[in-house]
């Protein structure tokens, strides 16, 4: 099995798919790690030198790559992978693949992403709360109905990590 984790930037998809690898005994792939191995350059790299349209290409190139495996493998995609290229489509149509949802309220991604925004070029330019708070609102508008399609929906306010890998192995088995 697949299972492929999605949600907002700083939701924890790479770092809850590392420890569900380990309690699951799955690989692990992490969707901006893979491009960044393959273009030799990291992600905020491959968006000032050769844009973000090409970003999206890769992106949308390396899912379907990913999601041929027969292998057992957690994925954690981008935030942007399901809003792009028809990959919520890709994702919910591959055989032996389950979609979670790790969903977050507006004010928890943005006092995450207030301190964690560095490697994120679509936020790094944001200084305060009240800034990064108005720009998730307004992109998270655009893209719910993109992760709102994930067949498991799991809560991640105020939980602990162990915690929400509880949430999901309930879901999942
Ligand atoms: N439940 C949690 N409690 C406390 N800290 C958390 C929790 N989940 C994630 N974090 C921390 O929040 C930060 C963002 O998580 P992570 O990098 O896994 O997000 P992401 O969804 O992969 O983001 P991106 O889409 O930008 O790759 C990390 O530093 C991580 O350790
Ligand atoms: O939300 C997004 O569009 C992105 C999230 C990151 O995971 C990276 O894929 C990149 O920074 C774009
Ligand atoms: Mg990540």
């Amino acid at each position: 099995m697949i299972i492929v984790l999605i949600g907002y930037m700083a939701s924890g998809k790479t770092s809850i798919g590392k420890k569900l690898k380990d309690k699951l005994n799955y690989n692990f792939i992490d969707l901006d790690d893979l491009i960044e191995e393959k273009e030799d350059m990291s992600v905020t790299n491959v968006f000032k030198t050769k844009g973000e349209v090409y970003f999206r290409k890769q992106e949308a190139y390396y899912l379907k790559e990913v999601l041929k495996s027969k292998e057992d493998i957690i994925l954690s995609v981008g935030g942007g992978t399901p809003c792009y290229s028809n990959n919520m489509n890709t994702i919910l149509e591959a055989p032996h693949v389950k979609s979670i949802y790790l969903k977050a309220t507006i004010p928890t991604l943005a006092e995450k992403l207030l301190r964690k925004k560095a490697k994120r070029p679509l936020i790094a330019h944001i200084k305060t709360l009240e800034e990064m708070t108005e720009f998730i609102g307004k992109h998270l508008f655009e893209r719910i109905s993109f992760y709102n399609q994930a067949e498991i929906h799991v809560s991640i306010d105020g939980k602990e990590k162990d915690d929400i890998i509880e949430d999901i192995l309930l879901e999942l088995f």
